[in-house]
This record gives C-alpha cells, sequence and structure tokens, in this order.
C-alpha cells in the first residue's frame, strides 16, 4: 500500500495493530523526524559495532527514547536491549551534542526546532491555522492563555518567514476566530488542541460554513458529507453563537456521513468540540438516500456540501517521512531492487515512472493515474458524483441557501459543476442562482482570488461568485474551492421565466455542458463562449501558484488536523 503514512496508517480500515494507529503514527513520525541526527549520534558512537544484537532501526528507537523521551527507555532497568544503550552513555550523550553544535543549536530545545522545522518540508512553507472553537472558548481567551506569549505580526507570509521565532501569531483578516500560527509551534501538545478549545483547519476550509452564513431565519442546516466534522462543528458553532443570548438554540445542524468508519471520527470530533448539543448526526447514512420531504427536514433552509473530490489541494498529502538508518557494520550496501514491472511498462509503452502518479483523494483512497486519459476518466466520475449531490441538495422545499466546495484545484470537479448545477432542471425549476460576489459575507466579499472566467464559460458574474484558492501563491492556504447558491423568490422565479420565454431558445450559442450524467437534465440558462484570452484568474492579482497537480492529510480530511484526535 502506498501513500502517507497517514493514510498508511489511519486510511486502513481492515488491517488490525497492536498498538492504536495514532501511538504508532506518533512513535513513526517522531523517529523519522530525529533519524537524520541519531543516525549521526549511532554511526560516531560506533554503538552497532559494539552491540552486535542491535539492528539499526531497534538502535534508532531505543537511542531516541534514551535521549530525548521524557520516560527515558520503556523496558525494565535489567532488560538487555536497555543494558545496550545504558553501557554506551556517555559516547551518547557526547555525540547528541556534537551533532547540536553541528546544527548550531544553543539547546537541545533550540535543536528540536531545528529537526521539526527541516520534518515539515512542504508543510513549513504554511502557517498552522486555527479555529478557535467557540463552543468552548473565546478568541479572546485564547489570546490571553495558550497565545499569551506569542508575539502578533502584519500578516500570513511574517508567520512563515519567522517560523523559527516559533511564537508568532496573526489573527485572519477574512475569517473570524481564526489564527496563523507559525507551522512548528506543537500546538497538538497544548490543553486548548486536546481538550477541543482549537480546532486545526486549514483557512480555506473554513470558507463553506463561513459563506453559508446560516442566521436563525434560515432554519436547520445539513451538512451532507461530513466525516471529519471540521465544517460540521463549524457550521454549528456559527448557528450557536446566533442563538439569542442565554437562551436554547432551536436551529439543528443534520449532518451525514456515509463511510461507516469516518463516521466514528465524526462523532469524536463533534463531541470533543461540544457541538453535540445542536448536531444530529446520521452516522453511516447516504446523503442521496434521505428523502427531501420527510417532515424532520421540513425547516431545512441551509445546506452545506463537501463532497469527496480529487484532493488535489491538498498540501503535503504525499509527505512521506524519510528515515536515515544507522550504517549497520560489516554489511554491504544493498542495491535497491528492481522494479519487475518496470521493464514491462515501457515496453508496453505506459507511462514512465516519472509520469505515473499515485493519487489520494480526500477521503485516503488511492488510485494509480498513469496517463492523461485515466486522469480525465477519473475526474468525470466525480464531478457527475458531486453534481448528482449537488441537485438532491437543491430539492429541499425549504432551503434558500446552498454552499458547495472541493480541496480540488480542477475546474472539472468546480466551476464546470457550478455551471451544470445552475443549467439543472432543478435549479430552474426552482429558482437556483449563484451568489453573487456582492451578496456573500463580507470576508469572503473580500477574498481575492475568485473563479476561473475560462471554466466558468466566459461569464463573468459567475466567476467572481466563485472562491477558489491555490497553494504555492504566499496566502499560505491549500488549494480549494467554494460556491454559493441562493433561491430567488417565487416572484423572482415567474419573472425569470417571462423572461425565458420571450427570449426562447438560444442553441446555437449555448455551450453544451451535459455529460448524460445524474438525474437532472440541463436546463435553458444561456451561455456564452469565453473569449479567447480569457485569464483563468482573476482580480488583478498576478501572484497565483501554478495548477501544480497533485497528490495529496487533516490529518485526515482537506489536510487537516483536528482537536485531541487523530484520523
Ligand atoms: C471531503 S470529505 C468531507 C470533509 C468534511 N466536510 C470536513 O470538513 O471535515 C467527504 C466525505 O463525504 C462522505 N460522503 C461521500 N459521499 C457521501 C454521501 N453520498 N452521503 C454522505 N456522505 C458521503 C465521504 O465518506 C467523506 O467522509
Amino acid at each position: 500500500m502506498g501513500g502517507s503514512l497517514k493514510t498508511r496508517l489511519f486510511g486502513n480500515k481492515n488491517k488490525h495493530f497492536k498498538s492504536p494507529p495514532p501511538q504508532i503514527y506518533a512513535l513513526a513520525s517522531e523517529t523519522c523526524k530525529w533519524s537524520a541526527v541519531l543516525k549521526e549520534v549511532i554511526d560516531n558512537s560506533e554503538l552497532l559495532r559494539h552491540e552486535r544484537k542491535l539492528t539499526p532501526l531497534l538502535a534508532l528507537l531505543l537511542v531516541h527514547d534514551f535521549l530525548l523521551s521524557r520516560k527515558g527507555i520503556a523496558l525494565p532497568a535489567s532488560h538487555g536491549l536497555r543494558a545496550a544503550i545504558e553501557r554506551h552513555k556517555a559516547r551518547l550523550t557526547a555525540e547528541l551534542t556534537r551533532a547540536r553544535l553541528r546544527r548550531k543549536a544553543a539547546s537541545i530545545e533550540a535543536l528540536r526546532q531545528v529537526v521539526t522545522a527541516e520534518a515539515l518540508g512542504e508543510a513549513g512553507l504554511y502557517p498552522r491555522w486555527v479555529r478557535v472553537n467557540t463552543f468552548k472558548t473565546t478568541l479572546q481567551d485564547q489570546l490571553d492563555t495558550t497565545f499569551k506569549e506569542f508575539s502578533r505580526v502584519g500578516g500570513v507570509r511574517d508567520v512563515i518567514t519567522g517560523s523559527m521565532t516559533v511564537k508568532s501569531l496573526y489573527i485572519d483578516e477574512h475569517v473570524p476566530n481564526l489564527l496563523a500560527l507559525s507551522p512548528t509551534f506543537e500546538i497538538t501538545k497544548t490543553h486548548a488542541y486536546t481538550s477541543g478549545a482549537v480546532i486545526l483547519q486549514d483557512k480555506a476550509s473554513c470558507f463553506p460554513a463561513y459563506l453559508l452564513d446560516p442566521q436563525p431565519e434560515d432554519g436547520d442546516v445539513i451538512d451532507s458529507c461530513s466525516a471529519p466534522g471540521n465544517k460540521t462543528t463549524h457550521v454549528a458553532a456559527i448557528v450557536r453563537s446566533r442563538a439569542a443570548e442565554g437562551e436554547a438554540c432551536k436551529t439543528k445542524v443534520y449532518a451525514f456521513e456515509k463511510d461507516q468508519y469516518r463516521s466514528r471520527t465524526l462523532d469524536k470530533m463533534v463531541n470533543l468540540a461540544g457541538a453535540q448539543e445542536i448536531t444530529r448526526m446520521s452516522l453511516g447514512r447516504d446523503f442521496l438516500k434521505v428523502d427531501p420531504d420527510a417532515p424532520l427536514y421540513k425547516n431545512v433552509g441551509a445546506l452545506l456540501l463537501d463532497p469527496s473530490c480529487s484532493g488535489s489541494g491538498i498540501v503535503g498529502r504525499d509527505a512521506m517521512p524519510a528515515i536515515h538508518l544507522p550504517e549497520q557494520p560489516g554489511a554491504a550496501a544493498k542495491k535497491p531492487p528492481l522494479d519487475k514491472n518496470r521493464k514491462r511498462k515501457r515496453e508496453d509503452g505506459m507511462a514512465d515512472e516519472g509520469r505515473q502518479q499515485i493519487l489520494v483523494d480526500d477521503d485516503g483512497q488511492e488510485l494509480v493515474v498513469s496517463s492523461e486519459k485515466e486522469m480525465k476518466v477519473r475526474l468525470e466520475a466525480l464531478s457527475s458524483f458531486q453534481l448528482t449531490l449537488l441537485l438532491h441538495a437543491f430539492t429541499f422545499p425549504a432551503a434558500r441557501k446552498v454552499t458547495y466546495s472541493t480541496c480540488s484545484i480542477h475546474a472539472e470537479e468546480n466551476e464546470r459543476v457550478v455551471l451544470k448545477a445552475l443549467q439543472s432542471e432543478v435549479a430552474v425549476k426552482r429558482g437556483w442562482r449563484v451568489m453573487k460576489r456582492d451578496q456573500q459575507v463580507q470576508g469572503m466579499r473580500d477574498w481575492p482570488v475568485r473563479g476561473s472566467l475560462e471554466a466558468s464559460g466566459g461569464d463573468e458574474e459567475i466567476a467572481e461568485a466563485c472562491i477558489r484558492s491555490y497553494k504555492d501563491d504566499g496566502r499560505g492556504v491549500m488549494g480549494f474551492f467554494v460556491a454559493g447558491f441562493v433561491r430567488a423568490t417565487e416572484a423572482e422565479v415567474e419573472e425569470s421565466a417571462k423572461g425565458n420565454e420571450k427570449s426562447g431558445p438560444k442553441g446555437a450559442e449555448r455551450q453544451d455542458l451535459s455529460t448524460g450524467n445524474g438525474p437532472w437534465q440541463v436546463g435553458p440558462r444561456t451561455l456564452v463562449a469565453a473569449p479567447k484570452d480569457a485569464s483563468s484568474r482573476t482580480s488583478g492579482d498576478s501572484s497565483y501558484g501554478g495548477d501544480s497537480n497533485i497528490g495529496s492529510d487533516a490529518d485526515g480530511s482537506d489536510g487537516e488536523e483536528w482537536g485531541g484526535l487523530s484520523d
């Protein structure tokens, strides 16, 4: 099985490890992180030459615990392996000091920071986004306690550049209750994190709940695709914050999650976040099988739809920590094993290794893609499924607002789904429109990165309504897409129907976006072809990163981690 360490441990539902996956993950990632330093210590102290029973990996694990773990080696004092390390205490300690000085670190704490920064890899170029969970605390409380010693900086870039100073913080200007922290700060070791008072969630992943902006008059809310629960707990926190002070919150958030395994994570997260008071979870339930006309959902006015996607916007999903093993005395340098498939692939005219990609979608599913064609087929299947879910959301009788989001950078999963949804029969019949930029909540209106004009069929209003983000553009967020839909009033629907009758069908101009997939037909909205020089990036911003593809955590889900649990 390929994929990241997290995917291998947490995504493998059928594997039963002897120890809990979070414990194995912590051990493996910590050992990998220190392995370059420990290799130097072990090689230079000649430990493996003196202690022939030790293997390089065992030595790495034991020396790590001996030198760096607070509890030391977790074996009885009389145990042979423990004695094999402790016999060399003086030499190992001296070599650790040398390794530290070589890295110009004044203390073990400083060395820890150097090692952490090195191990972050791509993730070190992004801040740690932390959403303050208002079910449990307030932004001010957190600034006064958990982040008391942090210095405030002027922008996200300063948090990243100053990452070695560890404790810098920026209060986000777009999304309320969101902080950007230095990537090396170990937030997961704080009480705020383990108690669910703060939740690790990328800025862009906070856009959907914020854009949905549920108000008490909107009625109940549905999160159709919920696990691991970042957006569910976010939208629930917003709903709760809008209930009158001192009064019980009447609005409910209905959270659906199809996958049984991921449902457990959702359940834990909702409870840890304190969102269970207003969240009704349907664990293991397919949103597509939910009857929109069921009495239970008659007051559902707002739906958040964040379906499975290619995960191509996720930062660091591929990252597999490197392990540096000490030299085994006398062992001949091993040749890397021959890839038996390699020759055959070339003879077959298949893509060589360089072009083959393992796609890990945001559900942790892996797929080897070796040609453009395969990629296209995969994206088509995803977009068809995404559209079907979106159109199902449109059918809830009292629904007035829907947000649709993906952590993908592909237009097929984003603007193209929006266009098809707007053209669908259900959208036309029920009066669904795109939520225009000037109808959006302030922070989303101000966010400068908008949809692709070309992918929006040249429709500027739609491109402006769509919200994007790109990794590598210096804004410190993952690649993401979100669009909102609002439903017109009955009067507006009638007005628009009259307009359509007058203008008649414009078949010649119409761009056919129908895939033939999904239960809905394309409606009468007319689209104008994109101008040839249409820029796929808007808002006069030239600092975008490329649409680099692919391969992405949560840390479960959108490259996120969350309150005290590992997905
Ligand atoms: C992108 S993840 C959701 C991430 C989540 N919104 C968050 O922010 O933590 C998509 C989730 O949708 C679930 N899913 C996919 N199809 C579904 C369906 N038809 N009904 C309910 N859940 C579904 C997947 O199992 C997966 O857990």
